[in-house]
């Protein structure tokens, strides 16, 4: 009973319309808006064909007018689709002998063009309204539909019967605002040109304002993170690698109100290092594609409203505590993270070269490990984010325009003016901070900032550890720690981790392994298969832990790595914090 009056909900009919495609006679599409999505029922001649844009892939949708024509002649008053503009009904430059209101929704949908890889596309549905002889009136309906779509898509209740007080006086109005912290120099140095060509398009389609921050130097975002009134942002976007994630989450840390921050402001990543281990997870984690269109899935997270709960690991060594996303290295995989530095200019690729290098020359480092192994099994990642049922499998093309009906002599109107190539409007409200680098905030050099954060449960570095802890002694090629599925973009470390699966995964490669071993290990990270190819008493093993200490042979040097950034090499303990954090996802 329960789930009939569900479903009955899920279909219920907030708005319908009757367009017409002018180009195909004897066409019509039946548009209608339910909570599901967008569902747009072609009928011509004798055939209905449905399809429906669900909303979760609708990202925004804004009411335009036509612009007036610069070389217009008296015979052509209406326009024509091929050459049709469109304004904000604000503009000073509008085509007043069409009254019709433009309804532009944006969607990044799934078309079904089968036997490719599973890929989004950006496709805009045009919807023009022009029933009554008045702009105004016309507008009025377009408004109705924009703000009963932006109240689905950000998730709000709608209710049928105040539907009709939804035009210009319920008009939509954002509560939303971004902070943006652009890194210029990650990987190979395309933030800036990252976010302008690949972010700023889908903020401005889901009228998401922003302020833009682009990062003056090494612990800039950390600094900005932990001086400014962050409750002014509904959501912080990071531009760049996981270097600028490492650095916002510890100016977090570095905050009296901290918890409060954690909770109340997602993080998003866009990729724009050269690693990208954590937007990578992300992606993976909600069934996203990421390959191809690495940034989208990043976008449409920031545009949307879900995020979900994120471990964090609290770090100690000897002379900082400090919290981590991602990852603790110690041997090999640390190595070629920071000796690869020198190769920044190669993007992903600076991993791979150095690898090779680094196998050749094989090093052995002597200490001990203890974990403390996970106990309960692995939590399969939340069936809501990788049902897939929810995205459209549409047949459309990218653009989708459909009129409602005026007794006018039909013109053409599946517009297809280049979506690639479209103009943007700007988002009102935004704002940009470019190079005005005050430096008021910069600590003097010496000078650490109080961490805060949730108590250790742990004993200190310092304290011996209680027999219940297990413990490896001797030689290690390498210890690795995640606490995400992906390190980089097309390493996938443990392929069993989700965001929030209160683990860390241990790798541990004893000294002794082959060459032959280690490159099978290697070429297996892209794929995930060093995982599944594991059996026991192997020099490869990757366990599921909540915490650990390494404790290196001090008479040797080498490097240790927390989220790819160096740290003192020397004991280090890592301890887990399950669902500490909090990241947006698509
Ligand atoms: N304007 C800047 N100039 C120089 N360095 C910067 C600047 N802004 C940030 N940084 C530093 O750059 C480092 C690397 O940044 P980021 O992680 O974004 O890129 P990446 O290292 O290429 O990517 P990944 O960490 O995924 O490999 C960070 O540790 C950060 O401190």
């Amino acid at each position: 009973m329960e789930i009939k009056q569900a479903e009955q909900n899920q279909n219920r009919i907030f708005l319908e319309e009757t367009f017409y495609v002018l180009s195909k006679k004897n066409c019509v599409f039946r548009v209608r808006l339910t909570k599901e999505g967008l569902c747009l029922i072609k009928e011509s001649e004798n055939t209905v064909k449905e399809s429906l844009i669900p909303i979760r892939d609708i990202i925004g949708c804004r009411c335009l007018r036509s612009k007036k024509q610069t070389n217009s002649c008296a015979c052509q008053n209406l326009p024509r689709s091929n050459s049709l503009q469109v304004v904000e009904d604000t503009s000073g430059d509008l085509d007043d002998t069409d009254v019709s209101a433009y309804l532009y929704i944006y969607a990044y949908i799934f078309p079904g063009n089968k036997g490719s890889a599973r890929k989004r596309e950006r496709t805009i549905i045009t919807l023009r309204f022009r029933s009554f002889d008045k702009y105004e009136e016309n507008h009025k309906e377009a408004q109705r539909w924009r703000t009963v779509i932006k109240k689905l898509t950000k998730g709000d209740e709608v209710s049928i019967t105040n539907i009709h007080d939804f035009s210009l006086s319920h008009k939509h109005k954002e509560t939303r605002k971004l902070l943006v912290l652009c890194n210029p120099k990650s990987g190979p140095g395309k933030g800036k040109h990252i976010f302008q060509q690949k972010v700023v398009p889908v903020l401005q389609e889901a009228e998401i304002p922003y302020d833009l921050h682009i990062t003056k130097h090494a612990n800039f975002a950390r600094e900005f993170v932990r001086t400014s009134n962050l409750f002014q942002w509904t959501g912080i976007v990071l531009v760049g690698g996981d270097g600028i994630m490492f650095e916002v989450i510890n100016g977090i840390f570095e905050r009296c109100d901290w918890s409060e921050v954690i909770r109340s402001i997602p993080i998003g990543i866009v990729p724009g290092g050269s690693g990208n281990g954590l937007a990578r997870s992300i992606a993976h984690y909600c069934n996203e594609p990421y390959i191809g269109t690495p940034t989208l899935p990043s976008a449409l997270a920031a545009v949307r409203t879900n995020h979900t709960t994120m471990d964090l690991v609290r770090i100690e060594t000897t002379s900082q505590i400090m919290f981590s996303f991602l990852s603790v290295g110690w041997g090999l995989l640390s190595d070629i993270d920071i000796e690869s530095e020198r190769l920044r200019i190669l993007g992903g690729q600076r991993f791979t070269v150095w690898s090779l290098a680094r196998l050749i020359g094989l090093r052995t480092y002597n200490g001990k490990l203890w974990y403390i192994p996970a106990g309960a099994p692995v939590s399969p990642p939340k069936s809501n984010l990788n049902n897939t049922s929810m995205s459209s499998n549409l047949d459309l093309p990218t653009e989708v325009h459909l009129e409602t009906d005026a007794g006018r002599p039909r013109v053409d109107s599946w517009y297809s003016a280049n979506s690639k190539k479209s103009a943007y409007f700007s988002a009102t409200g935004s704002s940009y901070q470019s190079t005005a680098d005050s430096g008021e905030h910069r600590p003097n050099a010496d000078e650490k900032p109080r961490m805060f954060g949730p108590a250790s449960q742990l004993p200190c570095l310092t304290a011996p550890l209680p027999a219940s802890w297990k413990c490896i002694s001797g030689g290690f090629i390498m210890v690795h720690a995640s606490y995400q599925s992906h390190l980089g973009e097309d390493c996938l470390f443990a392929p069993e981790a989700t965001l929030n699966d209160g683990r860390i995964w241990l790798l541990i490669v004893r000294g002794g392994a082959t060459r032959s071993q280690l490159l099978h290990f290697l070429l297996g990270l892209s794929t995930g298969a060093h995982a599944s190819s594991q059996t026991e008493g192997d020099m490869i093993e990757l366990i599921p832990v909540t915490a650990f200490r390494i404790e290196p042979d001090m008479s040797e040097k080498g490097y240790m790595t927390v989220d790819g950034e160096h740290v003192e090499y020397g004991p280090i303990q890592a301890e887990i914090f399950p669902e500490l954090g909090r990241v947006m996802i698509p």
